[in-house]
């Protein structure tokens, strides 16, 4: 059972550096006795059927029937998943109580695996986990060009349903936290449709729609500065909510190529007309020429942990990851300290898609320590401003530094990737009076 007690430990282990390194750290360390090797592999398999596999748990009551074995969530994944998903489905342990409380819902497990299976219409669960592929495809209706209405008459052809963890081929789901945000099965035909191709509903992870909701400019009141654009679904985002009012979005890119892109997406979704492309370096703009800017949204370069597939090579030495970390963090805490420098801004969101602590709560704290920062009046936004309903909020043991450290981790969202139903992501807004 050591395997799995070890293994438990790196399940919801937010800390930074690639999973395989903490891993193999650990055993250097002798904090960890198994081989790391299979510890890595169970953990990173386990982390990929997760949602599954925690549905799975829950239709079976596995937790509440095993109450007195003591088995918990992380153990109850990691056994399942070699009971079910393992060549052989064996679990590698002698007799051990745990092992004893899932064996003796071995059927009821299976059971519910091949339910699971049908429901999807899949011949095994690799079948619905692609790698580079997010659980759940999200769009939104692009209020620019169209209505909520007109999109949903467009895909009438597709089931309502009430829940993220029901969305199959053939369904669709109304998001609860972003407004005008839409879900539907990865694999549903919808780059095809007209909708897609002519604009009217943008293709955007949830996680990613929060910065431009959280900021919520008004429309003919509000001026925003998009600090780093390309490719410009924040942008567009932005064009949307301020219900494409002329001349209302400044939008910067540094990279050429990525400003053309830029240029191409503001156009598909009929938002030129609101948003102003500036190709070159923000942080070189004089702020007081920009009187009339209310807010800012700030989604700068970073190491993209959260996104499949990218963010640091899993072979790259801790070293190295730190290294990255430490001069994209130096970069982000700069561009945001240029952002609160426009002397009318009274909002900043700040966003990316990374989940290191480096680039997301560690920026916050600088931030808020900095002279400068707190005689702007800069603070962090309470929870209620900043989709109180999302459960999951900052990391508060990273804001020790600050007087009111849950108060700021409450202020933050974080997502993870795959089990909050798309891509890693961390986003935050300040405001002054
Ligand atoms: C994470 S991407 C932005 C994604 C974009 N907000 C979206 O949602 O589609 C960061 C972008 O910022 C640009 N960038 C980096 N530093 C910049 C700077 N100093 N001024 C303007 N753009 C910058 C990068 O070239 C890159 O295109």
């Amino acid at each position: 059972m050591k395997l799995y007690y070890e293994a438990s430990r790196f399940l919801d282990d937010t800390k930074s550096g690639s999973l395989q390194n903490r891993i193999f750290a650990a055993a250097r360390d002798r904090k960890i006795q198994s081989d790391p090797k299979h510890v890595y592999a169970l953990v990173l398999s386990t982390l990929k059927y997760r949602p599954f596999l925690a549905q799975i748990i829950r239709k079976c009551k596995l937790l509440e029937l095993e109450k007195k074995s003591k088995l918990t969530q992380p153990l109850a994944l990691l056994l399942v998943h070699d009971l079910l998903l393992s060549k052989g489905g064996r679990i590698h342990s002698k007799h051990h109580p745990l092992k004893d409380a899932v064996i003796r819902n071995k059927t009821r497990l299976h059971a519910e695996l091949t339910k699971l299976k049908l429901k999807h219409g899949v011949r095994t669960l690799e079948d619905l986990v692609e790698d580079d592929d997010t659980p759940v495809r999200w769009f939104r209706v692009n209020l620019a060009r169209t209505t909520k209405d007109a999109v949903l008459a467009a895909l009438a052809h597709l089931r309502r349903v009430d829940c993220v963890a029901d969305i199959q081929k053939g369904t669709i789901y109304h998001d609860e936290y972003v407004a005008d945000l839409f879900g539907v099965h990865p694999r549903e035909a919808l780059v095809s449709l007209p909708i897609y191709q002519s604009g009217d509903v943008i293709i955007q992870d949830r996680a990613s729609c929060f910065p431009a909701f959280i900021l919520a400019p008004k429309p003919g009141k509000d001026k925003i500065i998009d600090a780093c654009a390309a490719p410009g679904n924040k942008t567009t985002h932005l064009a949307a909510i301020l219900g494409n009012s002329p001349d209302s979005v400044i939008a910067f890119e540094k990279n050429p190529e990525r400003a053309k892109t830029l240029h191409k997406m503001c156009e598909k979704a009929g938002a030129l007309g609101c948003i102003r492309i500036q190709q070159g370096d923000f942080t070189k703009t004089d702020p007081n020429e920009y009187p009339d800017v209310t807010g800012l949204l700030v989604d700068p370069s970073c190491s993209g942990s959260g996104i499949f597939g990218r963010g640091f090579e899993e072979n790259d030495t801790e070293e190295h990851t730190q290294e990255r970390l430490k001069k994209l963090a130096g970069f982000q805490v700069a561009i945001m300290k240029h952002a609160m420098r426009f002397p009318n801004a009274k909002k900043i969101v700040y966003s990316t898609c990374s989940v290191h602590a480096q680039e997301n709560e560690q920026v916050v704290v600088d931030l808020l320590l900095d002279s400068t920062v707190r005689a702007q009046g800069w603070r962090v936004c309470s929870r209620e401003d900043v989709i109180p309903s999302w459960p999951r909020r900052g990391l508060v043991e990273e804001f020790s530094a600050l007087d009111d450290p849950q108060r700021c981790a409450d202020g933050c969202i974080r997502t993870v990737p795959r089990q909050d139903g798309g891509i890693g992501f961390f986003a935050v807004a300040f405001e002054r009076d």
